[in-house]
């Protein structure tokens, strides 16, 4: 599904990876660690270059809309999926089907009070949450996704990051949770300065494996 090759990384005019090959398979879920600055976030933009048509998103920034409610960010996960003129319909008048299907997404995430809030009146762990039900509802094979659950509790996040990784058969994630790395995915993958320090399945590692990363 991914694949570099001795591939060189980063943003213009500074590497981060200078000499990467890696594999990473359909079917694998696979949590990337490593401490701040370790080329984690560099490592999934790549990626998302790769598949950019089957890959939801779901970045640091959580990338919302922030004067428009969930419904309306969630919506927009799957924009790509109806002809421009029935989205903007939807946007503006959204149908008792929308909304459902919608509204059935956000109670899942505990943000059924909060439908037709707009993001900017909610808390970080809300405002995650959307851009977790925004991917959900993108129906995309592959989930790429820079600490989606960093703002929530240890508890709502191994609950909400099972939910997302059940409906994505293929995901790559950025954590800082050693233990919900463990957890939660089949692979860990730990960086540090630009190089792969670790690769390993899961039911294999401890989390004194993964400290060794930090230290
Ligand atoms: N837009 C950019 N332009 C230039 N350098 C960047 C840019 N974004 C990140 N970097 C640099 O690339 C390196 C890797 O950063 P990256 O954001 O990939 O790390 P990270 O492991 O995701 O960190 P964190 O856990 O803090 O999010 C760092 O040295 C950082 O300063």
């Amino acid at each position: 599904m991914f694949q570099f090759e001795q591939a060189r990384l980063g943003h213009p005019g500074q590497a981060v990876f200078e000499n990467l090959t890696l594999h990473i398979a359909k079917g694998e879920h696979v949590a990337l660690l490593g401490p701040s600055g370790s080329g984690k976030s560099t490592l999934l933009a790549a990626l998302r270059q790769q598949q950019a048509d089957r890959v939801a998103w779901c970045p640091q920034d959580a990338d919302l809309v922030p004067m428009l409610s969930v419904f309306h960010n969630i919506y927009m996960g799957a924009l790509d999926r109806q002809h421009s003129l029935i989205n903007l319909r939807n946007l503006i008048w959204p149908s008792r089907h929308q909304k459902s299907a919608i509204g059935e997404i956000a109670a899942q995430l505990g943000l059924a009070e909060k439908l037709f809030t707009s993001v900017d009146k909610l808390s970080g762990g809300q405002a995650q949450r959307v851009a977790l039900g925004r991917a959900i509802y993108s129906q995309r094979q592959v989930l790429l996704a820079d600490e989606p659950v960093s703002s929530v509790d240890e508890h709502q996040g191994l609950a909400l990051l099972k939910k997302i990784l059940g409906s994505h058969p293929t995901a790559v994630i950025a954590l800082h949770d050693r233990s919900l790395a463990l957890q939660c995915c089949s692979r860990v993958i730990g960086l540090r300065d630009g190089v792969i320090a670790l690769d390993a399945p899961c039911d294999s590692l401890s989390l004194a494996d993964l400290d060794a990363l930090y230290q």
